[in-house]
């Protein structure tokens, strides 16, 4: 694995830097909880756009629901007319890619987009499906065997911990 765990401050940094690109006059931002629902907290207010960002959840479209059941994190609140919007997805770390495959069902239950983009902290590679992210402030690679955890402290400062994928 890479021996150095990335600083996340300096990542949202790029993140910032690197959604702006992806902006047109009137994109919505979507976080999938729970990492990326902090993230995009931060980036609406940085990025000075008015209003509550969207947030989304993948648990109701999970093909593992049956391993994972429902979670704290089960809402999707999305503050704008879905149909012909413009919308960013962001999210911590993209792995497999199953959970972006869930949150597009999820999104898609509320209307129909004029388009979707992707834009994540971390991509660690290891995609089980044709999903790719738009912007990625980093890529690396670890082993099966560890999970990367975004972490957000009581000042709102973000961290990423590895931990043993059980
Ligand atoms: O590409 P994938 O293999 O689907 O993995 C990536 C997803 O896994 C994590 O979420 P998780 O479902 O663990 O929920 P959490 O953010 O609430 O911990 C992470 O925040 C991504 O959403
Ligand atoms: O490394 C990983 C893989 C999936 N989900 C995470 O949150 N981290």
């Amino acid at each position: 694995m890479s021996s150095v765990v990335p600083d996340a401050e300096a990542l949202y940094l790029d993140l910032l830097a690197g959604v702006k690109p992806l902006m047109r006059p009137e994109t919505k931002l979507v976080g999938i909880t729970s990492g990326g629902a902090w993230l995009v907290e931060r980036l609406q207010k940085d990025l000075g756009l008015p209003g509550a960002p969207g947030i989304i959840s993948s648990a109701m479209h999970r093909d593992d629901f049956s391993r994972r059941g429902l979670s704290a994190s089960v809402q999707t609140a999305l503050p704008f007319d879905v149909n012909g919007a413009d919308v960013l997805l962001l999210d911590d770390v993209l792995y497999t890619g199953r959970t972006i495959r869930a949150v597009l069902n999820e999104l898609f239950d509320f209307g129909r987009p004029a388009s979707v983009r992707l834009a994540v902290l971390v991509d660690r590679g290891g995609r089980e499906l044709p999903v790719a992210a738009d912007f990625a402030a980093t890529t690396l690679t670890l082993p099966d065997t560890q999970l990367l955890a975004l972490a957000r402290a009581n000042d709102g400062a973000f961290s990423l911990k590895v931990e043993e994928n059980k």
